[in-house]
């Protein structure tokens, strides 16, 4: 009989193939989840990893002794010490404040050897795509998401769109990783990737470091996609060797290489969508407005709204130069700036810090910030940031008047002090320009490391080219600073794997028991029907739906007031604003109606749903949706429904006019009061979960058998998984098993 004809396959199907536990009937799969980054019993420790990074101080942490003393925000203090309760509680490794190990999850992952080719990796971040550049399938997911996969170490996930973007040929002078992704968002939008994992190919992708691989995997979520992912080569492993939870050398990294070796996509695979870029056609590029996807290269102008026909776009672009401050036609050159943030999970790594030194070494011996402006370089980790003194960085940029800080998220969302005030202006190497991002009114334009030490140099938006005109500033080999030291170096402490918690009977094959049923309030939507609030606006993003302050909270729960807080709530006086669910008869809306595409798009914030449902709203109805928001919603028991545009724009004048608007989940239909029928579709398990108020880990633990077989497969087939594998003796990484049992409202 001849062999069967073998499909060729992307990357990603080869890697969707090898995790699938349990294929339902619908087409959706229960996907193992090899590590993740973070309750319920932990089914295995020795897949996570946990440390603070998001609302932790970036002071100097000279004197610190305990998150209790060193944290003075009460609320940031109460969440990271509830975190360290529950990884004691539950023995996950865990890198405190005080471990030099600490740092922002997704810099410390790859910097550990934690992520790996092949692997499944999720966190409750939606930068995790960052670790894609490993060629593994990482993706953010919400806190509901994340409690399935502590409790069975699967996900239950439905295969996104194949697309591929080739970037081919040669980059010009002072182009970088960060100007490409950007260029790519500018040009598919950030909802372009929607429904898709991208994977990035092309001789430019080919030629980067893994840092700046990491960069372009890090905003494939503000292109909207699932994921993002470069195939493992030479540079992958190369990077890998020796790291402390890689492979060890010998039998287990040979085998692992062999296997890495086959994750690439075959010759002829098929992807579902394909775009092109030429390298050439990409400058120094930077953001004008309040969405990744505004952006121009530097030398360009501020775009005028009038030139947009579609009414919701323009108006979108008018309030975002409303909101920026700018004025159509501007030179982007021209404007200037209060602070600079370089930092944050897509610019915080070794090679980010190096290529803005570069730029102030350019600028000259004495050349110093003016004296406008306040410049802050955040490590991405204590152990980047120790590399950088040791390699004379951090002398460069204090010696040019930058602030030198302590590793975490800071400024790149302001969970923490690092802020920007109303209206001040900043150049940030973060990933997000959204309103109120980095602080309340304050103005973000995305760029590159080397573009925001320029940028520094001179007080306004700055053409890095100015700076190192015929140098080449992508991250590729650099001899310009003094010197460049080995990370291995830094990587010395040694690991071993977390301790078994109290009482756990773990392995491959028991199930933790008292999973099931934590999610607050109902979980079941059938029919629905009453006033709805119409909102005319694109990219709602969730830092919009719930900003920053409330994420600290570790209850589902009264997030009533939360909900467009910066919308419903005078910055100055505290008194409600006339935002329109502030309105009667609004302010009792249980129907959000949108004619803006891409809401809820940004990061994985469950908090945006626990919003929405505390005020009242349990469906959303909208062009699209964000992926990670939309199963977020479902998993509260709420409704993403999605219309065509117009039928929105038809709910939207109905919602204007006070009328009644009816959706039936069961029969599928938008009802109006006149009685015309707007069909809508749902993934049909989805649907059933909501109409029968299932709870997905109840279900899925009905699947603990094929979840134990596949564990015993992984074992044989990919053993470097298991466990810490490059274990050396020595200092435990995690915190004692002792203390107090801990438990969320969640
Ligand atoms: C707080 C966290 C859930 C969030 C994310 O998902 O991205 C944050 O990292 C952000 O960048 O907004
Ligand atoms: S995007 Fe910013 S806040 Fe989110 S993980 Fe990265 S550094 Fe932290």
């Amino acid at each position: 009989m001849p062999a069967p004809v073998v499909k060729p396959r992307t990357l990603y199907d080869k890697i969707w193939d090898d995790h699938v536990v349990y294929q339902q009937e619908d087409g959706s799969a229960l996907l193992y989840i090899d590590s993740r980054n973070a309750g319920r019993q932990v089914r295995r420790t020795d897949c996570t990893l946990s440390t603070v990074d998001h609302n932790i101080p970036t002071l100097s942490r000279k004197n610190y002794t305990s998150i209790k003393t060193f944290v003075e925000e009460p609320e940031s203090r109460i969440q990271c010490m509830t975190l360290e309760d529950n990884v004691k509680e539950f023995g996950v490794t865990y890198f405190g404040m005080g471990d030099r190990r600490q740092g922002i999850v997704h810099i410390i992952g790859p910097e550990q050897g934690f992520t790996l080719p092949g692997i499944t990796c999720v966190c409750g971040d939606s930068h995790t795509s960052t670790h894609g550049a490993f060629g593994a399938l990482a993706f953010g997911i919400g806190t509901s998401e994340v409690e399935h996969v502590l409790a069975t170490q699967t996900l239950l996930q439905r295969k996104s769109k194949n697309m591929r973007i080739t970037v081919d040929g040669n980059l010009s002078e002072g182009v970088s990783s960060k100007d490409v992704i950007l260029h790519i968002i500018g040009v598919i939008g950030t909802a372009g990737g929607t429904g898709s994992v991208i994977e990035y190919a092309g001789s430019v992708f080919r030629n980067f470091s893994m840092e700046a691989r990491m960069s372009v995997c890090n905003m494939s979520i503000e292109a909207g996609a699932r994921a993002g992912m470069i195939a493992p080569d030479e540079t992958t492993f190369a990077y890998l060797k020796g790291r402390p939870l890689a492979p060890a050398e010998g039998e287990s990294w040979d085998r692992a290489i062999e296997f890495w070796r086959t994750l690439k996509s075959d010759e002829g695979a098929k992807f579902d969508v394909e775009v092109n870029i030429k390298a050439e056609d990409i400058a120094p590029t930077v953001s004008w407005g309040t969405s990744p996807q505004d952006v121009v290269p530097i030398t360009g102008i501020v775009p005028d709204p009038t030139k947009i026909t579609d009414p919701t776009k323009r108006a979108s672009m008018e309030r975002s130069l409303n909101y920026m401050g700018l004025t159509p036609g501007t030179r982007m050159e021209d404007i200037k700036v209060d602070k600079v943030f370089l930092g944050s999970c897509t610019n915080g790594r070794i090679e980010d810090l190096r290529s803005a030194a570069k730029v102030i070494l350019a600028a000259g011996p004495n050349a110093k910030v003016p004296e406008s402006v306040v410049a802050m370089v955040v490590p991405g980790s204590t152990l980047v940031r120790q590399q950088a003194e040791a390699e004379g960085l951090s002398a460069i940029f204090i010696r040019a008047g930058w602030d030198w800080r302590e590793a975490g998220c800071s400024m790149c969302l302001g969970m923490n002090p690092d802020q920007l005030s109303p209206k001040e202006r900043c150049a940030s190497t973060s990933n997000r320009n959204f309103e109120g991002r980095q602080g309340a009114g304050g103005r973000t334009h995305l760029l590159s490391p080397a573009m925001a030490a320029a940028t520094a140099m001179s007080g306004k938006l700055t053409d890095v080219r100015k700076f190192v005109g015929g140098k080449d500033t992508t991250y590729t080999t650099d001899t310009i600073l003094t010197k460049q030291l080995n990370p291995l170096e830094f990587l010395t402490d040694k690991v071993l794997p977390p301790p078994i918690p109290e009482g756990w009977k773990g392995g491959s094959s028991s199930v933790p028991s008292g999973a099931g049923g934590s999610q607050a309030g109902s979980r079941t939507f059938t029919v629905l029907k009453g006033i709805a609030a119409p909102l005319d606006m694109e990219n709602i993003d969730t830092d919009m739906i719930v900003p920053k302050q409330f994420l600290k909270t570790i209850k589902r729960t009264g997030l009533k007031d939360a909900l467009f807080y910066a919308f419903r709530w005078d910055p100055a006086t505290g008194a409600e604003t006339d935002f329109i669910l502030n309105r009667a008869p609004y302010n009792k809306a249980c129907i959000l109606v949108c004619t803006g595409a891409n809401f809820g798009c940004g990061s994985s914030r469950e908090h945006a749903p626990w919003s929405l449902k505390d005020f009242g709203i349990q469906c959303i109805i909208a062009p699209s949706f964000a992926e990670i928001f939309m199963t977020n919603t479902m998993q509260n028991g709420m409704l993403p429904c999605v219309l065509s545009r117009e039928e929105c724009k038809v709910l939207y004048e109905d919602a204007l006019s006070h009328k009644d608007i009816e959706v039936d989940l069961e029969k599928q239909e938008v009802r109006r009061e006149n009685g015309q029928i707007m069909k809508f579709t749902l993934d049909p398990f989805r649907r059933h979960c909501l109409l029968n108020g299932l709870d997905d880990i109840a279900l899925t633990l009905q699947k603990s058998d094929a979840i134990s077989a596949f564990e015993k497969r992984r074992t044989e087939e990919w053993p470097w998984l298991d466990g810490f594998a490059n274990v050396k003796e020595g200092k435990v990484g995690v915190a004692d098993t002792s203390g107090k049992k801990t438990k969320f409202d969640w």
